[in-house]
């Protein structure tokens, strides 16, 4: 007989949820006899084919609405596929949405046996780890409480408990985890890691880069219900974060198109360029930015017609978080408001990022902050890896030891 290579098969699947939507008011009393909905057809999955092998750690991620929670559902055949098909072997155990499989007016001890029972669980088999469950939850003695008057978090502990007690070949887990608070989190980690060791099969959905990294040995990058990656994680975040950043930038250029007082003023000036040197005028290109480099970002910009005018740079993350941002004005610059051509210099000295990628991006606005010029991205800085710790920022960080005299009585 052939080894069994794989968990679960999910060949070509699709699925179509179908929209309804209200029509306007104008519609519905021209068209009074007709139904007060539209129909349109919504594709969450479109041609999703994954195989989930044996022993293996897979981290599902994708942007807000990609897919990944439709499939997670269509794998643990919650929802049926509309067309493609799912191969499965052995129990499968999904941890989805809050509280699903959850009955609120039952207390969490008749859930326990309740979702366990859906899990393929006899009541002997329960019986059995009750009481593990009920430890690992941490519900205590809420467990003889209904469920309706649990928070979030202890649907998510009683949830999880069940779950990892089902004694699963494939667990299936969605964002759910985020909800625990952080010594439950952890505790859920521990046990995925111990089903790693014991060669159970996990598929993650995970909005934290970090903990895909962390745990997972593969991922699958959904967009629009496509899949874009299946690889390694770390060219999995690169393109996760790839349509972050193209979604950040379309969603800034709307920003900026909308009409304000100096929209009339939009199109005066244009930055051509923005320009990173270290102290010493050396550009950094692609070179690494090691700690204490002094950096000099220039903006090049040309006024086209008369406007006050101010400019400045911001550095962000690749998620998009502002990490750092400075103007003419905050630094007390006038800028000249008669066209020409102009190089507004920012000197940083003894720059301390830590390690990651910074992407810069640099905008013009009028007095009252109308974004009147905008590049975006305009350069990006790769800063070298903090040798001693981790974040955003670095220190020239030293430790030392001395004995601690013991007090005296
Ligand atoms: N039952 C449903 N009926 C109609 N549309 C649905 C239904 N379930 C999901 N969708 C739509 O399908 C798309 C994918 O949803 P899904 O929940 O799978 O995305 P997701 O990647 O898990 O998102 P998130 O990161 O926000 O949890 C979304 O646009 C969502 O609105």
């Amino acid at each position: 007989m052939a080894t069994v290579q794989h968990i679960a098969r999910v060949e070509h699947v699709s699925k179509r949820f179908v929209l309804h939507k209200d029509k306007s008011l104008k519609d519905r009393i021209l068209y009074f006899r007709t139904r007060n909905q539209s129909k349109t057809d919504f594709w969450a999955l479109s041609d999703v084919s994954i195989t989930l092998g044996l022993g293996e750690t897979v981290g599902l991620i994708g942007h807000n609405g990609s897919g990944k929670s439709t499939l997670l559902k269509v794998i643990g055949g919650i929802i049926d596929a509309t067309s493609g098909r799912v191969l499965r072997r052995g129990r499968v155990a999904a941890l989805l949405e809050l509280g699903a499989g959850f009955h609120p007016d039952l207390s969490g001890r008749d859930n326990v046996y309740l979702n366990a029972s859906i899990l393929g669980m006899t009541t002997e088999e329960t019986d059995a780890v009750f009481d593990d469950i009920v430890e690992f939850s941490g519900i205590g003695e809420f467990i003889d409480s209904q469920v309706k008057f649990y928070s979030s978090g202890m649907y998510v502990r009683l949830a999880f408990a069940v779950a990892v007690h089902s004694d699963p070949d494939l667990l299936l887990v969605d964002e759910v985890l985020a909800v625990g608070d952080e010594p439950f989190q952890q505790k859920c980690m521990a046990k995925i890691r111990q089903f790693q060791r014991e060669g159970r099969t996990i598929l993650l959905v995970s909005h934290s880069a970090d903990q895909v990294a962390d745990v997972c040995s593969r991922t699958v990058v959904l967009d629009g219900g496509r899949i874009v990656h299946d690889g390694s994680v770390g060219e999995g975040i690169r393109v996760l974060r790839e349509g972050y950043e193209r979604d950040r930038v379309a969603a800034q250029e709307a920003a900026a198109a909308k009409e304000s007082p100096g929209s009339a003023y939009v199109g005066a000036v244009t930055i051509s360029e923005v320009s990173v040197t270290d102290g010493s005028g050396e550009p950094i290109g692609n070179d690494q930015v090691a700690y204490g480099t002094d950096l000099v970002v220039t903006i090049h910009a040309e006024v086209h017609e008369p406007v006050d005018w101010i400019t400045g740079f911001t550095f962000e993350s690749v998620l998009g978080q502002m990490v750092y941002r400075l103007n003419t004005e905050g630094l007390g610059i006038d800028l000249p408001s008669a066209p020409g051509r102009y190089a507004v210099e920012f000197r940083l000295p003894r720059t301390n990022f830590g390690r990651d990628r910074i992407i810069v991006s640099a905008g013009a606005t009028t007095l009252d902050g109308t974004t009147i010029a905008l590049l975006n991205p305009a350069a990006h800085l790769d800063f070298e890896e903090d040798p001693h710790g981790a974040g955003v920022i670095q220190f020239a960080a030293v430790g030392s030891l001395r004995d601690e005299v013991p007090a005296t009585t």
